[in-house]
């Protein structure tokens, strides 16, 4: 038996989104978001999923709380539906909405769980969608004014801020893809939606200076680790592009003012290239407190000119799988946090990190071994990381419960608690009592 002990002001934690649990999605004033329309295209999402029920945490948050609580978690993250605040995007304020978030939070903070909050975590109002999205500046301008309503509503109660969830999702997965809302398949397209939530993610840190807000404030990109399957220069290469899309692409101009040129490069040879107006640059590079990293696994990539417009292939390279196909390989984080460092020991929290076991309720239990292996083998990465003195701060678990698994719908399941969805009836799993044990000892027992 190894036990390895975490830091003492070590945060733990769950994390979840607005559209994925809330539910609730023609009530309290919400306006319409991308995710409503998606789902409601034919052939894009499974079984035709949506989430006007989802987790029906809308009506259900005192009981999820009441989880949070028996779980033991210090820290939780969540995020406020930008429909729910300004219905039609820019337009007027819905206090319903705001009044809806502020019970929340005061019962988080009544539970002694730290509210740590993503403003975008993918619901755009479908009013900016259709007026071009974030390839448009009135998008841009449109999430200031509801980061700032945000902002001066929750200052004092909400310390920890996240401008954007997976950057690299929101702009290539969803515009370049086609796999998420709003489906676009364009790669200039991508670059434009890029660009703007960058420029997006720079005014509201410096709107969140100029007025004086409580806490830290960053942004939380997903890691695409990959190694080559050779030891080409070739397949080094595309390893490099398929990293640096989701990571470097963002916190380049982020903590450099400037993108990865490799990659602008790249792309422009591909016939796209980045709308940088008059100082964008220095408005995206607004320095921030904290980053949220989201890793779920990594890849073995080979160049392959017929690969997408990276040309970087994933190799299947046949290691044990989670249900929703995603090698389990926690190496990847280990060697991507030290990848980070290229930014500085900047202060980090994994945002998210989670299996897709899709087991289900045997006699009242759910024996997901296999999540409880993977939360095993990651957190022990976690322990060498912090031992070689990079400042992890905290873990956050993605999910608190099964949820709307966006393309996937509800046949994904990445939950500590399993949820019924027809009787919205919420068990934990024995991966809940494990990471409980983890998180009230706070170490981790390894079994030799
Ligand atoms: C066939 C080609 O495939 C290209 C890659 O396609 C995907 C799909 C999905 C993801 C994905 C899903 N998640 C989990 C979410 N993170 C945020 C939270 O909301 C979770 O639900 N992270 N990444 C990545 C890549």
């Amino acid at each position: 038996m190894t036990i390895f002990q975490f830091p003492q002001d070590f945060r733990w934690g769950t994390a979840t989104a607005s559209y994925q649990i809330e539910g609730a999605a023609q009530e309290g004033g919400r306006g319409v978001s991308i995710w409503d329309t998606f789902a409601r295209t034919p052939g894009k999402v499974f079984n035709g999923d949506n989430g006007d029920v989802a987790c029906d945490s809308y009506h259900r948050y005192e009981e999820d709380i009441a989880l949070m609580k028996k779980l033991g978690i210090n820290t939780y993250r969540f995020s406020i539906a930008w429909p729910r605040i300004i219905p039609d995007g820019d337009g007027e304020i819905n206090r319903e909405g705001l009044d809806f978030y502020h019970r929340f939070v005061d019962a988080l903070l009544d539970a002694g769980i730290e509210p740590f909050l993503t403003l975008y975590h993918w619901d755009l109002p479908q009013t900016l969608e259709d007026d071009g999205g974030w390839g448009n500046r009135r998008t841009v301008d449109a999430f200031v004014k509801y980061a700032e309503v945000i902002f001066k509503e929750f200052s004092g109660k909400i310390n920890f801020w996240l401008t954007f969830n997976e950057p690299w999702c929101i702009a290539f997965l969803s515009n370049m893809l086609g796999i998420h809302a709003p489906g676009n398949k364009d790669v200039q397209t991508a670059i434009n939606v890029a660009h703007g939530l960058l420029v997006a993610h720079g005014k509201a840190v410096q709107s969140f200076r100029r007025m004086g807000i409580t806490g830290q404030i960053g942004i939380a990109p997903n890691v695409c680790w990959a190694e080559p399957y050779s030891k080409s220069a070739e397949d080094q290469a595309a390893c490099d592009r398929s990293i640096a899309l989701n990571t470097d692409w963002f916190l380049d101009p982020i903590y450099k003012g400037s993108y990865p040129q490799f990659l602008v490069d790249w792309f422009a040879e591909a016939g796209a290239t980045v709308p940088i107006q008059d100082g964008d640059m220095e408005i995206i590079s607004e320095p921030i407190d904290l980053l949220g990293i989201n890793y779920y696994t990594m890849g073995i990539n080979r160049h392959n000119p017929e690969a997408g417009v990276l040309q970087s292939e994933e190799m299947n390279m046949g290691l044990i799988k989670t249900d929703i196909g995603w090698p389990v390989e926690s190496r990847g984080l280990y060697e991507f946090m030290h990848y980070l460092q290229k930014y500085g020991n900047v202060d980090v929290y994994i945002t998210e990190n989670g299996a897709c076991i899709n087991d289900d309720l045997e006699n009242g239990k759910i024996n997901d071994d296999r999540r409880i292996s993977y939360y095993e083998q990651h957190l022990a990465q976690i322990h060498r990381i912090i031992n070689d003195g990079i400042n992890l701060k905290g873990y956050m678990a993605w999910s608190l419960m099964d949820n709307y698994e966006w393309a996937e719908g509800y046949r994904m399941r990445f939950g500590l608690v399993h949820v019924d969805f027809r009787s919205l009836v919420r068990t934990p799993k024995e991966s809940f009592y494990w990471y409980q044990n983890v998180i009230k000892n706070n170490w981790l027992e390894i079994r030799n």
